[in-house]
């Protein structure tokens, strides 16, 4: 099956600033101007969502939230609602991203109630999975990556999850200098599609969109999509150059359209 390559970025909470972060989309909204063939999707830093957003209208970039509240309206201070997200025009939510995990506490059960929101409200959300510490036993790290997909999903209609998009973010990989090696994000891809298979459906696994983040850079972008189970990658700071993030695009688009 087809399955559409996907090239996200993430801003975490490094451009913050409406003219820092208006001026970095554009670029990017400028040198992808009628590229289709990838979906792209950009997660601005928060409080800079609104600005973004009338950016990119018009654009072939998406966008979406780096977070958001597990509740969709209500007395939870200082959350950022999805009825926010939808209004804007966003389409994306990040899950669950390591950070999230580590530095703010956020559990499954957390990531549970926004994976269940944003798929009920129809948007597409990015998933973030991964293990800790390298794990060299596949068997390990299969059953690792087993449980946080199924705690993430839980008891979400299947017929719903197809929308998502499984980021496959190893955490000692990300914010290094390199990112995990090639051989070792391929064979984890097939663990994911495996777990899939076998927890959902055959049907589910050929069309879920599994891709990589973690260090990906335009030196390492060609190595790790040169995979079928590799079906894009989730790009940090490495993208933040528009030329860098061009040029890890046309080598998605190189790897995964050749045909
Ligand atoms: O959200 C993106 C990932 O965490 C990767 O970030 P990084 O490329 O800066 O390691």
């Amino acid at each position: 099956m087809m399955r559409k390559p996907v090239v996200g970025i993430s801003y975490k909470t490094y451009v913050n600033t409406v003219d820092k972060a208006t001026e970095l989309v554009k670029a990017l909204a400028e040198v992808t101007t009628n590229e289709k063939d990838v979906e792209k999707f950009v997660f601005p830093s928060l409080g800079v969502i609104y600005p973004v957003a009338q950016a990119l209208k018009g654009s072939e970039i998406a966008f979406g939230a780096q977070n958001i509240s597990p509740y969709e309206n209500g007395a939870y201070t200082g959350e950022v609602s999805i009825e926010s997200i939808i209004d804007l025009g966003g389409t994306h939510v990040e899950i669950g991203h390591a950070e999230r995990q580590r530095i703010f506490h956020e559990t499954l059960d957390m990531i549970h109630l926004k994976t269940k929101l944003t798929l009920e409200k129809g948007m597409t959300p990015v998933l973030c999975i991964g293990e800790g510490v390298r794990l060299d036993n596949r068997a390990e790290r299969k059953q690792e990556l087993k449980k946080q997909i199924l705690a993430s999903f839980g008891e979400v209609n299947e017929a719903l999850i197809e929308k998502v998009i499984l980021a496959y973010e190893p955490v000692w990989a990300i914010g290094k200098a390199e990112a995990a090696d090639a051989a070792y994000v391929h064979q984890t891809h097939e663990l994911i599609r495996e777990i899939v298979k076998e927890s959902y459906s055959t049907e589910l696994a050929e069309s879920v969109r599994i891709i990589y983040g973690g260090s990906v850079s335009k030196d390492n972008v060609y190595e790790i999509t040169s995979h079928d189970d590799v079906d894009g990658v989730f790009i940090g700071r490495f993208g933040h150059d528009p030329a860098n993030y061009k040029q890890i695009l046309d080598t998605v688009k190189q790897v995964k359209l050749k045909g």
